[in-house]
């Protein structure tokens, strides 16, 4: 699924109506006809308020459909500021023509507006939409404050009035919604963490714009969605060999950080690897000797000749982030550098990034792939950009460092951004339930494996973050927290049913 801002959006339905032609009428039928679908309809009372821009022409179809369902239906709209777009002015002479009953705001009846809010079961915000983005007139502002102090449940209608749709800043005041059903594309501004609490549940609907034309608009930027996922989950050959599923070295774990080793390494098995190996010190694997069944081992000292062996290197988790660990990393680059490394794939994680702070111009000029995993404060660190700064602009920021250091970044966190600076896809699996220790490990073992076994690093990052979230949805449907442990044990079952899944 696309994800757009106001000029992309503005820009589909350019090409949609004036070179495709299809009327924007039909557009503006099919946008309240997805409105009306996400509607109780079992409630007998609806308030529509109407803007005066398109937005308003959706509320007041709305109220038609709603008209003539036999319901209880009563539109406030704005009465004055700019002409009625023609479809909206359409839509409005309508209404008037069948009799329902249509209010114009002002301070003369913002009492009766008031009473209608309380009474209503569901009021409709359709105030404005993605045409606005700048801050709203005070009327506007009041009227948006007087829904949200007496609503019982609000939907609203693409945009919650109010909400800038680039950024999810609010312009003044902004519609707190129960449910948004927004048209075609995921806004970019619902994103935005901030933005999150005013949207309620979130429903893109498709209105009738066709795939060929959004792609015309587009701008690289896509939530992963469920049918793509199933599509990188690789299909295992009848006839495979353990060699055929790539072999994965993990450089991780050092005293007291055991736990972050083992947790990669076993991701790294569940999800399906040939060969996993860990390279790790020797009092790591003192601790974990009992608990490796599957991987192989080997020492620090030994660690040109695992890289050379490997496919994949995932380096990092809990090495510590010392000149000690930089070192292993500059001998782990150069030996895959001479190794002939174009399809091999380093993965850096947790302290494999720490050490790249202030040095991240080495990763400009590597022959093989790079993939960073970092949560925001190693963001932070990489990019010298403040944490507050980067989770305003999650996607921008990761875009532009994985441009400028060529390499693919995940920014981890919720709706983690996977992307290779060309192209960014956002994640919308996972949840604070699986904020503990260990997720970024497991996370790292996981797309690790996934690189092994054939997926391009950029399609590996994103089944690997769709794969991880979406086991910890389906444990915390059920739990109050996921633990690490638990995702790793739920890998291979739920690769299975994603890859079999229909949607
Ligand atoms: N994208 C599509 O294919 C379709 C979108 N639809 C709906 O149309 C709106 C966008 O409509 P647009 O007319 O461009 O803008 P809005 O209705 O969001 O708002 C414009 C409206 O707002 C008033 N206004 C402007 N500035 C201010 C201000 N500072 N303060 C207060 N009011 C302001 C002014 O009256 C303008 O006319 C999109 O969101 C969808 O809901 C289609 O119906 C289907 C196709
Ligand atoms: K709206």
């Amino acid at each position: 699924m696309r994800i757009a801002g106001v000029e992309m959006m503005r820009e589909i339905d350019r090409i949609a109506v004036e070179e495709i032609g299809i009327p924007a009428p039909v557009l503006m039928e099919n946008a309240a006809l997805a409105c009306i679908r996400n509607l109780d309809l079992t409630k007998g009372y609806f308030v529509v308020v109407c803007g005066r821009g398109n937005n308003g022409g959706d509320g007041f179809a709305i109220a038609r459909h709603l008209y003539c369902m036999d319901k209880e239906v009563d539109v406030f709209y704005i009465s004055e500021g700019s002409d009625y777009k023609t479809e909206t002015r359409t839509n409005f002479r309508i209404l008037k023509r069948l009799g329902v009953p249509m209010i114009p705001l002002s301070s003369e009846t913002m009492w009766s507006f008031r009473e209608a809010l309380k009474d209503a079961d569901v009021v409709i915000d359709s105030l404005v939409g993605t045409g606005v983005a700048k801050p709203l007139r005070d009327f506007l502002r009041q009227v948006i404050q007087e829904i949200n102090i007496n609503s019982k449940y609000v939907l609203s209608v693409d945009v919650p009035s109010g909400m800038n749709a680039d950024n999810g800043e609010t312009m003044g005041q902004v519609i707190d919604a129960d449910m948004t059903v927004t048209f075609q594309c995921m806004k970019r501004g619902f994103l935005n963490y901030d933005a999150m609490s005013k949207l309620g549940r979130v429903i893109v609907e498709n209105i009738g714009i066709p795939g060929p034309v959004e792609a015309k608009a587009e701008k690289g930027e896509f939530l992963t969605d469920h049918a793509l996922a199933r599509s990188l989950v690789p299909l295992r050959d009848k006839t495979g060999f353990k060699s055929n599923y790539g072999k994965v070295l993990v450089v991780a774990g050092s005293s007291g950080f055991t736990g972050a080793a083992l947790i990669c390494t076993e991701a790294a098995i569940s999800t399906g690897s040939g060969l996993v190996t860990l390279c790790s010190r020797e009092e790591v694997f003192q601790s974990l000797v009992l608990r490796l069944k599957e991987a192989m081992s080997i020492h620090p000292d030994d660690l040109e000749d695992g890289t050379g062996r490997a496919d994949v290197v995932v380096f990092g988790p809990g090495l510590g982030a010392g000149d000690v660990t930089f070192d292993m990393l500059l001998r782990v680059i150069k030996s895959m550098q001479e190794n002939g490394g174009r399809s091999k794939t380093l993965l850096l994680d947790a302290d494999g990034l720490n050490v790249l702070k202030d040095r991240t111009e080495i990763l400009t000029h590597l022959d093989f792939n790079v993939i960073l995993t970092p949560h925001v404060g190693e963001m932070s660190r990489l990019c010298g950009l403040s944490s507050e700064v980067i989770q305003k602009n999650r996607i921008d920021t990761a875009r532009s460092f994985a441009q400028e250091h060529k390499c693919i970044v995940v920014l981890k966190g919720y709706n983690t951004v996977i992307t290779d600076g060309k192209t960014a896809y956002v994640n919308p699996t996972g949840s604070s339930a699986m904020a503990q220790g260990g997720m970024g490990d497991a996370l790292a073992g996981i797309i690790g494996s996934l690189c092994g076994q054939g997926l391009e690093p950029l399609e590996a990052a994103i089944l690997g973050t769709y794969l991880h979230g979406y086991i910890g949805d389906e444990l915390a449907g059920e739990n109050y927290i996921v633990k690490a442990s638990e995702i790793i044990e739920a890998i291979p079952g739920c690769m299975k049913r994603l890859q079999d899944s229909k949607r």
